[in-house]
C-alpha cells in the first residue's frame, strides 16, 4: 500500500509526525505500507511555486491513499488567490474526485466534561456528517470580483449542484445510514435557495431506493441550533459543501475539541484522502502543543475505508481510548486533575497503547 503523506503547513508537520509513528507500529509488525512525502499548500508554494505542485499531484494520483495534515497560514494570505494554500486543498479534492467527505462527531466518554455543553447533552454522541466536497459555491462558476454597472466593486460566487452530484452523495449518505441507525437528516436552505430546493427534491427521489431509512429535512439555520440544543437526535446528516464545512466545525465542539474530529474524503473507487477537520492553527504552530488525535483517528479511517482493515482501525481507535482513559490531555481538551501532555507526548502515549 502506497500512502502519500502531505504534512502541509502550521501544525501539519507536528501532528503528521505523530500519526506516522502510530502507523509505523503496524508497519513494524508486517503491514505493507510505503510512505511517500510531498508538499501541499504553503509548503507546495514554497518548494515549487504552486499550492498543488505537479510533483505532489503525481505522487497522490499513484498512491492508494493520501494522508494530509493541514494547510494555510497568515504569511500566504496576501498571495494571489490561485496560489493560496487553500486552493491547493480544493485542487487535490477536485483532481482526485473526492466528493464524499465523512466527518464523524463521536464523543469519547472520557471527554464528556471537555465539551462546552452539559455532559448529559453530549454523552453517547455519535453523528456522521456527510458533506459533499467537490461542488456548491466552492467550485461554481462564475466567481470573482468585478465592478458592476453602477461602478461599484462587488464580489460574487455561484451556488450550483447538478443532479448527478446530488444523487451520488445522497447514495453515499443513505448507504451509511443503512449501516447505522437508519436515520438520515438532509440539511438545506430550500426556503430561500433554489440550489438547495433542488437538492431536497433529488434526495427525496433517491430515498425511494432506501425505504428502511427514515429521512428528514432541516433548514441549515435550524440544524445549527438543534446541534447545540439536542445533538443526539441526529444519526447521519447529509449536506452540501459550504453548510457541511460550517456544521462539522460546530459538531466538533460537541466532542470536546476540533482537535478530535477526523475525516475521510472518498471518491467513487474509495481512494481516500484522510485529514483532520481542523486547520493549520497558526496560533500554536511550532510549539508542540497541538492535539494530534484527529490526525491519528484519520489514519484509523484510512485503514477502515481504503484498506478495508477494520482490525487495524479498531486497534488505533482503542489505543486513543486507552490514552484518554488514562487521563492524558493536550491543552485543548485539558481539565483539572488530568495529565497535560504535549503533541509529541500524546503520540508517545498512543504508540505505547497500541
Ligand atoms: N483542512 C485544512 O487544511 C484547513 C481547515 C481549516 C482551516 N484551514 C486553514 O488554517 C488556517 C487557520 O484557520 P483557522 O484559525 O480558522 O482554523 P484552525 O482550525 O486552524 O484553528 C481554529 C482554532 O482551533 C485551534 N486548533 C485547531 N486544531 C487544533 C489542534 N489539533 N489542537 C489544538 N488546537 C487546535 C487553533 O489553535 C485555533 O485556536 C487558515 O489558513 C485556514 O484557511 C485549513
Ligand atoms: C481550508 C478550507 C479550504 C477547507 C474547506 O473549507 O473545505 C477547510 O475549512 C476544511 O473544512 O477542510
Ligand atoms: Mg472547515
Amino acid at each position: 500500500m502506497k500512502i502519500a503523506v502531505l504534512p502541509g503547513d502550521g501544525i501539519g508537520p507536528e501532528i503528521m509526525t505523530q500519526a506516522i509513528r502510530v502507523l509505523d507500529v503496524l508497519r513494524a509488525e508486517g503491514l505493507d505500507m510505503e510512505f511517500v512525502e510531498a508538499p501541499l499548500g504553503g509548503a507546495g508554494y514554497d518548494a515549487y511555486g504552486h499550492p498543488y505542485p505537479e510533483f505532489t499531484q503525481k505522487i497522490c494520483r499513484e498512491a492508494d491513499a493520501v494522508l494530509l495534515g493541514a494547510v494555510g497560514g497568515p504569511q500566504y494570505d496576501t498571495l494571489d488567490r490561485p496560489l493560496r494554500p487553500e486552493r491547493g486543498l480544493l485542487a487535490i479534492r477536485k483532481d482526485l474526485g473526492l466528493f464524499a467527505n465523512l466527518r464523524p462527531a463521536v464523543l469519547f466518554p472520557e471527554l464528556a466534561n471537555a465539551s462546552t455543553l452539559k455532559p448529559e447533552v453530549v454523552a453517547g454522541l455519535d453523528i456522521m456528517i456527510v458533506r459533499e466536497l467537490t461542488g456548491d459555491v466552492y467550485f461554481g462558476q462564475p466567481r470573482g470580483m468585478r465592478v458592476n454597472e453602477n461602478g461599484e466593486r462587488e464580489g460574487f460566487n455561484t451556488m450550483v449542484y447538478t443532479e448527478a452530484e446530488v444523487r451520488r452523495i445522497a447514495h453515499v449518505a443513505f448507504g451509511i445510514a443503512m449501516k447505522r441507525q437508519k436515520k438520515l437528516c438532509s440539511v438545506d436552505k430550500a426556503n430561500v435557495l433554489e440550489t438547495t430546493e433542488f437538492w431536497k427534491e433529488i434526495v427525496i427521489d433517491v430515498a425511494k431506493e432506501y425505504p428502511e431509512v427514515e429521512l428528514s429535512h432541516m433548514y441549515v439555520d435550524n440544524a445549527a441550533m438543534q446541534l447545540i440544543r439536542n445533538p443526539k437526535q441526529f444519526d447521519v446528516m447529509v449536506t452540501g459543501n459550504i453548510f457541511g464545512d460550517i456544521l462539522s466545525d460546530e459538531a466538533s465542539m460537541l466532542t470536546g475539541s476540533i482537535g478530535m474530529l477526523a475525516s475521510a474524503s472518498l471518491n467513487e473507487s474509495k481512494k481516500g484522502l484522510y485529514e483532520p477537520s481542523h486547520g493549520s492553527a497558526p496560533d500554536i504552530a511550532g510549539k508542540n502543543l497541538a492535539n494530534p488525535l484527529a490526525t491519528i483517528l484519520s489514519a484509523a479511517m484510512m485503514m477502515r475505508y481504503t484498506f478495508n482493515n477494520e482490525a487495524a482501525a479498531v486497534r488505533i481507535e482503542n489505543a486513543v481510548k486507552k490514552v484518554l482513559a488514562a487521563g492524558y490531555r493536550t491543552g485543548d481538551i485539558f481539565e483539572p486533575g488530568m495529565t497535560r501532555v504535549s503533541c509529541s507526548e500524546m503520540g508517545d502515549q498512543v504508540v505505547a497503547a497500541m
